[in-house]
């Protein structure tokens, strides 16, 4: 599995190996394509450059931009400007210049995205895009009327050289693309397409992720454009229209430009595709019509060219290796967590002194729904180096007590502070940044990432690469290059909480941490939890249904019951006052 992996994941020195070889190409192919073909393809190229930038926004961040090739007219025309008003440095100079305007362009654009989803956000780009058509309609580019021409860099002047100088900023654009999407940005993209809030909770901004991604796919758009004014020397509206916008959209989706070489091939069937029709004697506009067909094709079926191909060779690869390695990824059967002594794992909770100070102090929290009072007046103090079981029957009230502590549901009353700093006012992100972590429920593990990049993302800095994979070594969970998407449930939650731990916060707060592992697997689990905060020194609030693994791990406990703290304090008192008895009564046997 990891041999197939491998395949579609190089690292950076075969990744720079590859550029340059692909530049020798980019070379070879200039001087022997036929004429006619040297032109098509340059037009190809700016395209792939443009479906890169919405490989960024649409295929990692998971937004839906349809004005790409309005950032691309904004390239363009600044290049025009800049050649109208004589700025010295030519278009090598003035093409990173047109990027970077579409860049503040595409900050601009992205604002709304902070708020809007989906089909909203399709319409204001959507808008944007016509507003920008129309007033390209009015205003023309810098020189085009006067007739004067963007020239070419002397040492590409002919359209072969400028063909050879395209691939060049493409193998450039995509080399950015590459080292972007492994960065730490790259990562908060993929993570905000998945959970908007597993994103925050990792104490990364929801903001930065989704501006840096609208700018970095703006300023792709705009070299694209500014390469196309050298390509055609005056430039008119007609190569940025709306309609154009769409398709290009749509031909993303189809392609999966997320993927670099995918992108590529998208803009080779940019032109392809039009020439045809062309030859079979179709008007070219029914080049929209096919790539919305191939659109419907794609957002039906769920997948996309790149996908579909890399499936394929996941397959083919599959088929020769043994049995063994072509299983999902899943807490390996051989020695997933260590110690495990049997399904009646002694109870090794920690002891806590409960006069140390209290590491979480909350007062007075309440939480209402409309008429529904989710908690009441709910008072909690932990100590360092405690675990402490959260426990309830369903709808007690656990997740919304997890959701305010961790700043998910600010319209709540009474105070919390950790370590002494009072935390109410803050947003999840501060939170989490002060020492305060969450898992979830829900599956919050973004598939597109691998083992070793979701743990880089989310533990922030706050464990090297080698104790990075002790933690994973401690948890039993998979190798770091090991995809996600190839991991099943029940080990991503195990990997949630191995990054959350590798964050080494002061505090983390799972929700149902073990859901998706086998009764042994949680009792397994726990006797790793046990060794969490005298090993990583992170205290923990966990909630749980499996009263094993609470007995297990959990010194001490807290009873929810009708959002009301009915009960806390050590845990045989707690599992033995009647009130609790009663609260679980036909739920859970609590003897
Ligand atoms: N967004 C919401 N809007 C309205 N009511 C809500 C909302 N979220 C939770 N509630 C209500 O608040 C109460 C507490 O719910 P909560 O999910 O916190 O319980 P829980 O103890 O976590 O339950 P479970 O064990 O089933 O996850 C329930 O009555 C629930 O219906």
């Amino acid at each position: 599995m990891l041999r197939a992996n491998v395949l579609f994941r190089a690292g950076p020195r075969r990744t720079i190996l590859f550029a340059v070889a692909s530049v020798l190409l980019g070379w070879l192919l200039s001087y022997v394509l036929p004429g006619y073909l040297v032109f098509l393809g340059t037009t190809a190229v700016v395209a792939m450059i443009s479906l890169l930038g919405l490989g960024v926004v649409t295929g990692s961040a998971g937004m839906m931009a349809l004005c790409q090739l309005s950032f691309a007219a904004i390239g363009a025309w600044v290049v025009s400007w800049l050649n109208t008003a004589g700025v010295p440095g030519g278009l090598i100079l003035w093409l990173p210049l047109g990027g970077l305007a579409a860049a503040v362009a595409g900050l601009v654009v992205g604002l709304p995205a902070l708020r809007l989803r989906g089909v909203n956000l399709a319409v204001v780009t959507l808008g944007f895009a016509a507003a920008a058509d129309l007033t390209l309609g009015k205003i023309q580019f810098p020189g085009t009327l006067s007739g004067v021409q963007v020239p070419r860099p002397a040492a590409f002047y002919g359209d072969r050289g400028y063909l050879f100088f395209s691939i060049i900023v493409l193998v450039l654009c995509a080399l950015l693309v590459f080292f972007l999407q492994k960065s730490s940005w790259g990562s908060a993209w993929k993570s905000v397409a998945f959970s908007e809030r597993g994103t925050a909770s990792a104490g990364s901004s929801v903001t930065v992720a989704k501006l840096t991604a609208f700018a970095a796919s703006a300023f792709l758009a705009g070299i694209g454009g500014a390469l196309l004014s050298g390509q055609v020397g005056l430039v008119y509206p007609t190569s940025f229209t709306t309609i154009q916008s769409l398709a290009l959209y749509v031909l993303a989706i189809v392609s999966g430009s997320y993927l670099i070489d995918m992108a590529v091939l998208g803009g080779i069937l940019w032109v392809l595709v039009p020439e045809l029709l062309k030859k079979f004697g179709i008007s070219q506009d029914w080049g929209f019509v096919v790539f919305g067909l191939l659109g419907i094709q794609s957002l039906t079926t769920g997948s996309n060219l790149g996908e579909d191909l890399r499936s394929w060779w996941w397959r083919r690869k599959q088929r020769k290796l043994p049995a063994k390695l072509t299983d999902k990824v899943s807490v390996p059967e051989s020695s997933p967590i260590p110690n495990l002594t049997g399904p009646s794992a002694p109870v090794m909770a920690v002891v806590v002194d409960p006069d140390s100070k209290p590491l979480l102090s909350v007062q007075g929290l309440s939480v209402t729904f409309g008429q529904v009072s989710a908690l009441k007046d709910v008072q909690l103090s932990l100590t360092a180096g405690s675990i402490t079981g959260l426990m309830g029957p369903n709808g007690a009230g656990k997740s919304t007590l997890v959701d305010a502590l961790s700043g998910f549901l600010p319209q709540h009353e009474g105070s919390i502070s950790l370590d002494g700093s009072p935390l109410v006012g803050l947003s999840p992100v501060q939170r989490s940044r002060r020492g305060l972590r969450r898992t979830f429920q829900q599956d919050r593990v973004p598939p597109t990432l691998t083992v070793g990049a979701y743990l880089r993302f989310i533990s922030r800095g706050g464990s090297n690469e080698s104790e990075i994979a002790e933690i994973l070594d401690f948890f039993g969970c998979p190798a770091p290059g090991v995809q996600l998407s190839r991991v099943d449930v029940g080990t991503r939650r195990l990997i949630e909480v191995a990054a959350n731990i590798a964050a080494k916060p002061k505090l983390l707060l799972l929700d149902e941490p073990a859901a998706g592992l086998s009764h042994e697997e949680h009792l397994a689990f726990g006797q790793q939890l046990l060794r969490v905060p005298e090993r990583f020194g992170t205290s923990l609030l966990v909630i749980e249904h499996d009263l094993d693994l609470v007995r297990a791990v959990c010194s001490r406990l807290v009873v929810l019951n009708f959002g009301e703290v009915i009960a806390s304090g050590d845990q045989e008192s707690v599992l033995s006052d009647p009130a609790v008895m009663a609260a679980y009564m036909g739920e859970l046997e609590t003897t």
